[in-house]
């Protein structure tokens, strides 16, 4: 997508030196458009970590670099089996993470150590440029749903929690693709940003990109989003998702859920948009099985913004005795969801319905 009139990915190889990675300083935005320049595994661990990078599809391809910054330095087996764990341990509730990592080992074992680096470089630019393809045909999917909400109305409303947009993915996005498609195609729709809190992705990253693209959006604080479906202002929920179980069961940022139930309260449809990367085969059961990140409480009991002079200012907001609780994401059941918006369609949020669209990820699992 484009950055004042200049096309961006969120992640590439340096164009000088044609190895380093380069990525968009998410924590810097919407303030500052930083490219900060990585080029060990260690500092892409950090940006991961540290949230540099976020966004279940873009962490899973910042991995993969991470992987070919490796073999580049050391490409022995040795060097190969440590760095897939030490960036599989930066997050642990995105899928996609995992399945990059354990693509790149899959891929690079069948090489001799001569070989690995370049066949890393390679692999690495193809889970990148499959999730684009993937994100496209995502946004081509969900843009059919809005296209029928828009029938017979003036303007469509989608609300959105946290930032699936194309800097939560290598483009597109996963959520927010449908959007775009569907502003780009002349619909006029409007989205209700939420906060997000306690990082705000919602409010500095996803109203930050949909303003770059000129997409109409208004943003509300994290409990508005009942108050609007009540008033009937919101036609419908698109999210995205770090991991969705075989039966459908969603993870995603913390407060999808209270989302999930109030559009169920209210009639609105509520759709996750999700490539087939993030569906955890091995379990069922979300809520008993996914891992909850738990971040450090500071991002709960404080918040940062811009001050009137134009610093950048932290403030506690929270009582200094006071502790914090901070998990990253809950789980919505998929009996809350209507439909699952993936590369290959849209179906619903059951293990019949997963395993008829994907029956050979399903199968190979299994197997
Ligand atoms: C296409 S991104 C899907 C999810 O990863 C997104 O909705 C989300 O919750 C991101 O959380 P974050 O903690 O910012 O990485």
């Amino acid at each position: 997508m484009k950055i004042d009139g200049t096309p961006y990915r969120s992640i590439w190889v340096d164009d000088a030196d044609r190895w380093s990675v380069r990525i968009i300083d998410q924590t810097k935005l919407p303030w500052a458009i930083e490219i900060p320049r990585l080029t060990t595994p260690e500092q892409i661990a950090h940006a991961i970590s540290a949230m540099l990078v976020r966004g279940a599809p873009l962490i899973g391809a910042t991995a993969a670099y991470g992987v070919a910054l490796a073999m580049r330095a050391d490409p022995s087996d040795e060097a190969l089996e440590t760095v897939v764990p030490m960036l599989a341990a930066t997050r642990p509730t995105a899928i996609n993470l995992r399945w990059a990592l354990m693509r790149m080992q899959r891929a690079l074992s069948a090489h001799p150590p001569a070989e690995r680096a370049d066949a890393a470089y390679a692999e690495a630019a193809a889970i990148c440029d499959e999730d684009v393809a993937t994100n496209r045909a995502i946004g081509e999917h969900g843009l059919g749903l809005i296209r029928a909400r828009a029938q017979g109305r003036r303007r469509v409303n989608i609300l959105t929690h946290c930032n699936a947009g194309w800097i939560a993915t290598v483009d597109w996005g996963t959520a927010l693709a449908p959007i775009y498609m569907a502003h780009d195609a002349g619909i006029d729709v409007h989205v209700l940003v939420d906060e997000t809190r306690p990082r705000n992705q919602g409010f500095s990253l996803t109203a930050w990109e949909l303003g770059k693209h000129g997409v109409p959006h208004t943003v509300i604080v994290d409990n508005a989003g009942g108050h609007f479906m009540q008033r009937g202002e919101v036609d419908m929920v698109i999210v995205g998702t770090d991991r969705v179980t075989r039966a459908g069961d969603v993870a995603n940022k913390i407060g999808t859920y209270l989302k999930a139930l109030a559009a169920r309260d209210n009639g609105v449809p509520f759709y996750v948009a999700l490539p087939s990367s993030t569906i955890d085969w091995t379990i069922a059961d979300g809520l008993g099985s996914i891992p909850i990140e738990e971040r450090a409480p500071a991002e709960v009991t404080t918040i940062t913004g811009r001050a009137l002079d134009g610093s950048m200012l932290t403030v506690r907001i929270v009582p200094k005795d006071s502790t914090a609780a901070n998990p990253a994401f809950d789980v919505t059941p998929a009996r809350l969801v209507s439909g699952l918006i993936t590369e290959r369609g849209i179906c619903a949020a059951n293990e019949r319905a997963l395993a008829a669209m994907f029956p050979d990820q399903a199968l190979q699992t299994a197997a």
